[in-house]
């Protein structure tokens, strides 16, 4: 069974509909991609799938139960956890208490208390952020600060991660070091769903990818499938031009 099931969903903005009748499953235990041009309807079905955004039609599941109607809140205590875009960290804290924040909320908020400091040496280590653990995220490179949030995010202890481009800003020997981490991570157990405009990423470290265009769902398939799809050919050199 699918971990997260999106099935029909619609959000509308006015009379646009960002996210069309979609019907997509993520798979556990492994990283599937959501792709797509600008203005797809990723970022919108994300802010669906954890709460932001009501849609007008259409459920989620989680395991296999209907959180549609849940708070944002609630979704993340049934083990619903994502990055934004537009990095969400406490600049002027240091790596670590950005960590141990939401350590303190996850503790403040959920049953079974987990050990603050020796999970942010965990996940610290995980992630290959020692060495910075006690700068300020406005001191480090921006492509650092995407792992930060990825480590801050796993503090939660998701069972589902949603990542929201968070290869955007890291350099190429990054991104590599990134997509082994979210390997590792999905060998352990982890849900993920990434949208990433980092096609190469994406082809290297997804099983399965779902492709959207003006809200809907052009191809699902493996890397292999959906590069050779003329459909979304179309749709990548239409955006091209
Ligand atoms: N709050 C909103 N109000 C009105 N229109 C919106 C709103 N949020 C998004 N849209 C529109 O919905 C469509 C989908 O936007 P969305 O941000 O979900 O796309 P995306 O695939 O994440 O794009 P990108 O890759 O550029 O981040 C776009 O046409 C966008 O302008």
């Amino acid at each position: 069974m699918s971990t997260l099931q999106v099935v029909g969903l619609t959000v509308r903005f006015g009379g646009l509909k960002a996210v069309d009748d979609v019907s997509i499953d993520v798979a556990p235990a492994g990283v599937t991609g959501l792709i797509g041009p600008n203005g797809a309807g990723k970022t919108t079905l994300f802010n669906a799938i954890t709460g932001l955004q009501r849609p007008n039609a259409g459920k989620i599941l989680l395991d296999g139960q209907d959180i549609t109607a849940l708070s944002p809140a609630k979704r993340a205590h049934r083990g619903l956890g994502r990055t934004f875009q537009r990095l969400e960290l406490f600049l002027s804290l240091s790596v670590r208490d950005n960590l141990r924040v939401a350590g303190d909320i996850r503790n403040a908020n959920r049953r079974g208390r987990i050990d603050v400091d020796s999970e942010c040496d965990r996940l610290l280590e995980l992630t290959g952020l020692s060495a910075v653990a006690d700068q300020d995220v406005a001191d480090i490179p921006t492509g650092q600060a995407r792992v930060v949030e990825v480590a801050r995010a796993l503090m939660a202890q998701p069972r589902v991660l949603l990542l929201d481009e968070p290869a955007s800003g890291q350099t190429e020997h990054e991104t590599a070091a990134f997509g082994r981490l979210l390997r590792r991570l999905a060998g352990d157990g982890l849900t993920i769903c990434l949208v990433e405009h980092d096609l190469g990423l994406v082809m290297d470290i997804c099983s399965q990818i779902h492709v959207l265009d003006y809200g809907v769902v052009l191809a699902s398939g493996t890397p292999e499938q959906v590069q050779q799809d003329p459909a979304v050919i179309a749709a990548y050199i239409g955006t091209a031009a």
